[in-house]
């Protein structure tokens, strides 16, 4: 019964990577500083077409042209909240889908009241370690280890089906296994190697390849969303094969991502309903 399962889920997750290589969705990224090359160069390999434009000056040009748009407040500061509100504000409007990746949310009560407010401008799926999902879902600016989570995804599953509840939006908490919740439904995708967090901006890049996921098929965002992380933590473990530490998995992962095979994608896929 979970065999099957996960084959169907294998399936899907293939018939997603394939339409992301085919359509080829182009990504609006405004993202931090320090996730930028790993975030483009995880769309490219996946087939999807980054742009890192975020001024506010050109978001009224090229928001409406974009098929899904991508904010990570990583490294928030005061002229880039606006510019991320505006985005965001015509990705609702055009009904495009956004994705919010909200880094180190209980770190300060100006990143909490900065994600807060961007929430309220309804994502359809915010991705977060389990320290930022459950300082979202309390509201609370709360003790957490700067980017880094200091809890464990299966902490923060209540959290992320509160968070989706009040927001109405897709969420999801990585970790050791990653958790999609739409409030009602959970699933968790057991992929990737912890090696995975000793490279920078792997959550950012896999939250910009959910957005990717989502652009084809933005009425389902749950399964796109647990799609995406699950292709993105099957490329860790092709990478982990051959890599020394984690400078040569960061190589290695971009490049199985990019040669992912549906082999590789249905067998290694391991999502299932919680
Ligand atoms: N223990 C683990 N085992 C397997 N995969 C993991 C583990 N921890 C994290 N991952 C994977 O690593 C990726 C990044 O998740 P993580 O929770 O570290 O994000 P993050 O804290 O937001 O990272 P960053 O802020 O550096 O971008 C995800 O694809 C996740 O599935
Ligand atoms: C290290 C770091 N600091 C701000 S954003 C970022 C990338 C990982 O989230
Ligand atoms: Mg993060």
């Amino acid at each position: 019964m979970e065999d099957g399962e996960q084959r169907e889920w294998g399936a899907k997750a293939w018939t997603y990577l394939s339409s992301v290589r085919s359509l080829s969705p182009l990504i609006q990224c405004i993202t931090n500083f320090v996730s930028m090359d790993l975030t483009a160069n995880t769309l490219l390999s996946a087939g999807a077409s980054p742009a890192m434009l975020h001024s506010p000056n050109e978001s009224p040009d090229f928001t409406p042209q974009v098929n899904a748009l991508y904010i990570n407040v990583g490294t928030l500061s005061d002229n880039w909240l606006p510019a991320m509100e505006l985005a965001a504000q015509l990705a609702s409007k055009l009904n495009k889908p956004w994705v919010l990746d909200p880094v180190a949310a209980g770190a300060s009560r100006f990143r909490l009241k900065a994600c807060l407010d961007l929430i309220s401008l309804k994502p359809t799926v915010i991705r977060g370690n389990a320290s930022e999902i459950i300082a979202l879902a309390k509201a609370s600016f709360a003790s957490t280890k700067g980017v880094d989570s200091s809890h464990d995804s299966t902490d923060a599953v209540e959290a992320a089906k509160s968070l989706a509840n009040s927001s109405g939006a897709v969420v999801a908490v990585s970790g050791a296994v990653d958790f999609v919740t739409d409030g009602n439904r959970i699933v968790g995708a057991r992929n990737g190697v912890p090696m995975m967090q000793k490279i920078t901006a792997t959550g950012c890049a896999v939250t910009a390849l959910i957005a990717a996921f989502v652009a084809i098929d933005p009425s389902h965002a749950m399964e796109t969303t647990a799609s995406a992380l699950a292709v993105f933590g099957v490329a860790g473990e092709l990478g982990m094969e051959t890599a020394r530490g984690p400078a040569s998995l960061r190589t290695h992962l971009i490049d199985s991502l990019h040669g992912l095979d549906q082999t590789a994608v249905i067998s290694g896929v391991k999502i299932t309903a919680i």
